[in-house]
């Protein structure tokens, strides 16, 4: 059994959440500019709407936003978005960027009156600047310390107002001091698949890419609800298009390439699938505990279950138990398989219920 290293998943996995160096560098270029051309989060989108029109006729600067959701569902763009419907600069940086408070003192201090300030990541910012951006958000106001030791100084510093837009893949790990001083929150779900058919649809005019609706439609099948995906396949399923078709995304074309670059109707890929394989061929459905489901799959058990297993329970393909991994009657219909109870349970109709 080959081993694949699945550890840095946006190097391998062509239907990984995050994002790669090819994703950096053409999603620039695919970013819906404003509110009106950011598809779907109807109600993200109406909140901040109304956020940002309200702050715009105060002539006020915008509350503080927080945007939290999975990875590639829009956080980003939807940070650039809010600059550029205030008609205001944007700074972009990151929790991880800022370890010292010095660091965002920084920052804050150069940031011009209205100016956005777009934290990226910002659950793993360090403990100290954390404490000193209650401050900054709140009061517009940091204290810098000078010297050290006894002889250390505050010196206030009045800061001008200023739009703080935090994005995290995780809110649950925000301290609530730190959530509660954003004037609003905006939750990313993932995307239903006709919202995806509009990403892909916008994303094929702007790359200059024939595609038809039925094309479109395979597409965000296979796009686990996130953009960013959508996206990557399309590109993919372009250069599929453009070597072995003529150039047009067609339903036909479109289920070819994923199958060439193995992810399913349902978006599973490689990994995936023998996860599942294994759970339903090796365990007849389980339950079985993870380390012997890793096993089977010749993986690590932190892979199986990061990497894998989240979209599979998203899926309703998979949950896990306090006995083990179990498979859901969807899991044997996806893989086309028959549950070990019902097969030759003499009812000739059960195969039917759960073929293909
Ligand atoms: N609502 C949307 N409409 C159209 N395109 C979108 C939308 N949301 C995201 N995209 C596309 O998906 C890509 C990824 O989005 P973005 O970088 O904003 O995600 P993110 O939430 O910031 O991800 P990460 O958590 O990895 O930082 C962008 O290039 C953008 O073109
Ligand atoms: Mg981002």
């Amino acid at each position: 059994m080959t081993t694949v290293n699945w550890d840095d998943e946006s190097d391998d996995r062509i239907v990984a959440a995050a994002a790669d160096g090819e994703d950096t560098a053409v999603e620039a270029a695919l970013r819906p500019k404003d509110l009106g051309e950011f598809v779907g989060q109807e109600k993200v989108r109406q909140q901040l709407d109304l956020v940002l029109k309200a702050a715009r006729q105060r002539g006020a600067t915008a509350d503080h936003v927080l945007l939290s959701g999975a990875p590639g569902l829009g956080k980003t763009t939807l940070s650039m978005i809010i600059a550029a419907e205030m008609g205001a600069p944007i700074r972009i940086t990151s929790g991880p960027a800022i370890q010292h408070a010095g660091d965002l003192a920084a920052i804050l201090s150069s940031l011009q009156e209205g100016e956005v300030l777009f934290l990226d990541e910002i659950h793993r910012m360090s403990r100290p600047a954390e404490e000193m951006l209650y401050m900054a958000m709140e009061d517009f106001r940091v204290d810098v310390i000078v010297g050290k030791g006894p002889g250390a100084t505050a010196i206030p510093l009045e800061l001008p107002p200023f739009t703080l837009v935090g994005a995290t893949t995780r809110a649950g790990l925000l301290p609530p001091p730190l959530r509660d001083r954003f004037g609003f929150t905006g939750h990313m779900e993932f995307y239903a698949p006709e919202e995806l058919e509009r990403v892909i649809h916008r994303s094929a005019r702007l790359l200059d890419v024939e595609i038809d609706t039925a094309g479109a439609a395979e597409i965000a099948g296979r796009s686990r609800g996130t953009p960013r995906i959508a996206n990557r396949l399309l590109r993919r399923v372009r250069d599929y298009a453009q070597v072995k078709a003529d150039g047009v995304i067609t339903r036909e074309v479109a289920g070819t390439a994923l199958q060439v670059y193995e992810v399913d109707a349902r978006g599973l890929d490689r990994l995936d699938r023998a996860v599942l394989e294994a759970l339903l061929k090796l365990f007849g459905g389980g339950p079985v505990g993870l380390s012997t489901l890793a096993v089977a799959v010749g993986e690590e058990r932190e892979t199986v279950e990061e990497v894998a297993e989240p979209f599979l329970v998203r899926e309703g393909l998979l949950a896990r138990t306090p006995r083990g991994r179990v498979a859901t009657p969807a899991a044997w219909v996806h893989l086309g398989l028959v549950p070990p109870h019902q097969q030759g349970s003499g009812s000739s109709g059960q195969q039917g219920l759960f073929g293909a």
